[in-house]
């Protein structure tokens, strides 16, 4: 609910509650997406015969799509009767003003502005909603560390982020052929990235590579990856790489201190380690989010 909060407020000047059954949708469809991620599909076939799941998503997307545009009417009504001057400060406000352009070449379409939304509210959410869940676990594991982050987050974030990426897998396509190692990827493959396989490789991090050591970053992360840029891509990497990096760890921050201000965490004796993949490709046409989740709040144990 905190991250679904602050993503509502600060990109759509909204609520959790007024983006409550996005949310819920979001994560349905998400669900869908992950569940058939590794099935080989016809695609001409799909066109004529649609499995459940694809009637499912297809009323998810519409019904997303529905209430999206109620939050842009609204927003554009406040500005059409008076009730405010301008579309606003925020995310939604950048993309109300491109759909509203009068210059044809450089407008949005509202099928954009609703893309666009459905990657801000998932991206902005799930993410940090995972990694919160994580730096609290591992808190909780390692509690000399409660002490240290009070002092100093990054290095635990950046740790958390490494052993627990909460997007496990960036893709790419190959526009053309090309030579990567022994490998030859011909043009149009699309190719996934496992961010996780790189976080966890002993020959990048040495022999205690699984084991939680946030001290490995005491230095940065130039030194903590030997200079090796894509050692550590939690956000990914290049052009695409996330745009909400910052605000997700400033966010992160936050929570983290809020949480440790108040409390001291110790494991559940009823925890068992047991962490699933979860992959939540092509939500949109422009995202790929996947996740990984460990979570059940009974887990945990806060102590005041
Ligand atoms: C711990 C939190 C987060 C993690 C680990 C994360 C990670 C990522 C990764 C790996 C990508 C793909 C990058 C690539 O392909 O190279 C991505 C893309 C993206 N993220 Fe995040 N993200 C987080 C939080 C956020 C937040 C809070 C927002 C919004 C406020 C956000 C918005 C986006 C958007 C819009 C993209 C697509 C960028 C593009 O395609 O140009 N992310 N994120």
């Amino acid at each position: 609910m905190f991250t679904s909060e602050v993503i509502s407020r600060t990109a759509f000047g909204s609520s959790y509650l007024e983006g409550e059954k996005i949310f819920y949708m979001l994560k349905k469809l998400a669900d869908i997406v992950s569940r058939n991620s590794n099935k080989s599909r016809i695609s001409i076939l799909s066109k004529f015969w649609k499995t459940d799941d694809d009637v499912e998503s297809e009323k998810l997307a519409r019904e997303i799509q529905d209430l999206v545009i109620e939050i842009v009417k609204k927003r554009e009504n406040k500005v059409a009767s008076g009730e405010a001057e301008s579309f606003g400060s925020d995310f939604l406000r950048i993309l109300v003003k491109a759909f509203n352009n009068p210059d044809e070449k450089t407008k949005i379409l509202m099928e954009d502005l609703v893309d666009e939304c459905k990657t801000f509210y998932f991206a902005g959410q799930e993410t940090v909603n995972a990694l919160l869940a994580w730096a609290v676990l591992v808190l909780a594991i390692h509690r000399d560390w409660q002490d240290k982050a009070r002092r100093e987050m990054r290095m635990i974030i950046n740790e958390t982020l490494r052993l627990y990426a909460p997007i496990n897998g960036l893709v790419r396509r190959a526009r053309r052929q090309v030579q990567v190692g022994k490998l030859v990827l011909p043009a149009k493959v699309d190719v996934w990235i496992p961010n996780m396989a790189l976080h966890h490789d002993p020959q990048l991090w040495g022999d205690d590579a699984h084991v939680f050591k946030p001290e490995r970053f005491e230095k940065g992360i130039v030194k903590a990856t030997k200079y090796n840029a894509a050692a550590f891509i939690p956000f990914g990497m290049g052009p695409r790489a996330c745009v909400g990096m910052t605000f997700a760890i400033n966010e992160t921050k936050t929570a983290l201190s809020m949480i440790l201000q108040r409390y001291t965490i110790s494991l559940s004796p009823a925890y068992v380690h047991h962490f699933s993949f979860s992959c939540l490709c092509s939500l949109t046409h422009t995202s790929y989010h996947s996740s990984t989740t460990a979570w059940d709040s009974s887990y945990t144990q806060f102590t005041v």
